[in-house]
């Protein structure tokens, strides 16, 4: 007789390996972290013996469920925003609000709850992404759960590193020291194509190679990105991202909803795992990845929950679930993704997937002894039938609930028995939680009452450094403005010629202010337009002072670049109306009498209101600016325009009064 650990009897035991060999009644045996033996019941019993026995009642015995890509911390912010675009959800929820909480502190705490959920819901492993993973890892192995805990790299920025070299060189000290762990795979994580550089997927690479771990990114999670990516470098996402090399290490690619049948091959040729993350995707409406195509093409494709965030849980029995019947509906056939497949996704084929096919997956000797019990008495999954083999695998992927699951061991130790979570306080983890979730409340609820702070907290606003006087007459004839800036007393530092799209969001409540999304058109002498910039400007409702002949001082504005598109902040800002102005805009930059002027000669080409003089200068204090807003007046008379037709309104505001005069 051999001796073992542990010998689990009476059980279906449902292998997962490659010839999907089921035992029942079956018998497994451990010894330390390890299977020793699998098979049936008799013959295990006639050739082991063990200190523990375990009558499993019947139930499905099988390898662990992987989550191949979640960001486990993100418990602490499951429901804080839902209902969103991803680049909305992310850059305007999930990162300002990490920026301002994310510590080590909220990242294990985070990562024990999800720990805690993730055992209940049969999880035996899961891949990583986030910030402070040295922290993530810790409180992973405490909990005893598996992980690859990837070690997030991004161009701006993060919780955990002012800078991408700071990162990088986070993640290669994160490695060294996890490198050998029996339960962490350490590994780095460029974040994203849209959140990274050529240098930081290039160097992600290296470290990576250097020290032989897993990279793991999002790829083609939405339609935009692949659009952005095409317009800007004129290729799909996966070829970009083979040209930056990642594909010379080990990739888990997670999402790839939208890439083609060429970019599946490269996957498929580079030996990369895609992660697919059904509920993320739909609730995100990212789409659907075609991975019937992926398994035909015998590409390794595992499953994720990601985040809580976005998901908005970590219940892998669901999502196998609706990775088969997604599968089904998109490809209008049932016999599409059946529920062997779609368990080996979660086992055995998501291992390979994560590249740690040599390790866990299927209940096979030498393998770590990663295992779960699956109840299948329940109302919900009551009768059995046994004429049909694969039977048993369509109960567990259609029929089974989380709460089936009664009993975890990972690598060859009890995580939850009987439903009793043994390595973790799943009641004080709730009450801790609580408490995080007041404080962000708190912040989310002053940010979200100014549009400045919504501005402030996506990227940053600044306010204007100085003020300007203004002044704007109509006029009938700019060709007469413009051969007047010949005139002697004016020296032109320079012209441009502009085309200018506004659009201006208004607001339930109007000391606000309003915003205004601005994208320039440079133009050349040819008349071709040479750049595009985009601005965004939040100007407050009334001016700061007007002094004599209508010369204004202007407004507080605070101004920021505009790096998403107008969807975005339409999204984000959620305005209550909007009205776009069209308009060209020559302006000269000059000096008349030692002072510098902008001359704007604009035409109002949406509405079609006609043109206008416009003459501004910068000032810095009350006596500069009454001083400047008389020789503006004297400017405008001299390039031979009346100053009595002066405005003090702006042009949003001369076009609401069109348009409510009509
Ligand atoms: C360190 S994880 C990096 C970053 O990823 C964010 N995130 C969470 N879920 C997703 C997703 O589906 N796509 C892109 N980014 C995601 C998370 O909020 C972290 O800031
Ligand atoms: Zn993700």
């Amino acid at each position: 007789m051999i001796h073992a650990d542990w010998i689990l009897t009476n059980a279906i035991v449902l292998t997962m390996d490659d010839e999907f060999n089921l035992y029942e009644p079956g018998a497994v045996v451990v010894s330390g972290d390890s299977i020793l033996a699998v098979g049936r019941q008799e013959e295990i019993q006639n050739a082991y013996q063990a200190e523990n026995l375990l009558d499993c009642q019947g139930k499905i015995l099988m390898p662990g469920l992987i989550n191949a890509h979640t960001h486990v911390p993100m418990t602490l912010l499951r429901g804080l925003a839902d209902d969103l675009r991803l680049d909305v959800w992310l850059m305007g929820y999930m990162m300002p609000v990490e920026r301002e909480f994310v510590s080590p502190e909220f990242v294990r705490l985070g990562t024990k709850l999800a720990c805690a959920e993730s055992i209940r819901t049969g999880v035996t492993t899961f891949v990583d992404m986030y910030y402070f993973e040295h922290d993530i890892a810790e409180a992973t192995a405490e909990a005893g759960l598996r992980a690859i805990c990837s070690q997030t790299v991004l161009k701006f920025p993060t919780p955990d590193a002012a800078s991408y070299e700071e990162s990088l060189a986070a993640a290669e000290d994160f490695i060294k020291i996890w490198k050998d762990h029996p339960l962490i795979v350490p590994s780095v994580a460029p974040h994203a194509p849209y959140t990274c550089t050529d240098e930081i997927f290039f160097a992600c690479t290296q470290l990576a190679q250097k020290y032989d771990v897993p990279l793991h990114t999002h790829i083609a999670e939405t339609s935009n990105e692949v659009e952005n990516i095409r317009k800007e470098f004129g290729m799909p996402v996966v070829p970009y991202v083979r040209k930056r090399g990642i594909f010379d290490a080990k990739v888990i690619a997670a999402h790839c909803v939208h890439i083609d049948e060429g970019e599946m091959r490269t996957i498929k040729n580079a030996g990369a795992g895609v992660a697919h993350n059904p509920s993320s995707n739909l609730k995100l409406a990212s789409g659907f990845a075609n991975v019937t195509r992926m398994l035909e093409l015998g590409l390794n494709v595992g499953i994720g929950t990601d985040g809580p965030a976005s998901n908005n849980d970590l219940d892998m029995i669901e999502e196998i679930r609706l990775a088969s019947m997604i599968a089904k509906c998109v490809s209008g056939d049932p016999t599409a993704l059946p529920a062997r497949q779609t368990l080996a996704m979660a086992t055995s084929m998501g291992a390979k997937a994560i590249h740690l096919d040599h390790l866990i997956g299927s209940l096979v000797v030498g393998k770590r002894a990663d295992m779960i019990l699956i109840g299948i008495d329940e109302l919900h999954n009551s009768p059995n039938f046994k004429h049909n083999p694969d039977g048993i695998y369509a109960q567990v992927i259609y029929a089974a609930k989380s709460t089936d699951v009664s009993d975890v061991m990972v690598n060859g130790r009890w995580l939850m028995r009987d439903r009793d979570l043994l390595t973790l306080d799943e009641r004080q983890l709730i009450l801790e939680a609580r408490s995080y979730a007041k404080e962000i409340d708190a912040f989310l609820i002053k940010r979200e009452r100014s549009v400045l702070s919504k501005l402030i907290a996506i990227g940053g606003a600044m306010e204007e450094e100085s003020f300007e006087v203004q002044s704007k007459v109509r006029i009938n004839n700019p060709d007469a403005i413009i051969k007047a800036l010949e005139k002697e007393a004016i020296d032109v530092e320079y012209t441009r010629h502009y085309r200018e799209y506004d659009t201006y969001f208004f607001f339930e409540d109007e000391s606000e202010g309003r915003l205004r999304y601005r994208e320039d058109e440079f133009i050349n002498r040819e008349g071709k337009v040479t750049q595009v910039r985009s601005r965004l400007t939040l100007v407050g409702v009334s001016s700061e002072d007007t002094f004599e002949h209508d010369v204004v001082l202007s407004r507080s504005r605070y101004y920021a670049p505009a790096t998403h598109s107008l969807r975005f902040y339409r999204e984000y800002f959620a305005p209550v109306r909007e009205i776009d102005i069209e308009k060209n805009r020559l302006r000269f930059k000059i000096q008349y009498k030692g002072t510098d002027f902008y001359i704007n000669i604009d035409t109002l080409i949406n509405p079609d209101l006609g043109h206008f003089l416009e003459v501004k200068s910068r000032t810095w204090g009350r006596e500069d600016a009454i001083r400047k807003s008389n020789t503006i007046q004297e400017l405008i008379e001299y390039l031979g325009a009346s100053s009595e037709m002066a405005e003090t309104q702006d042009y949003i505001e001369i076009v609401q009064a069109y348009f409510s005069s009509r």
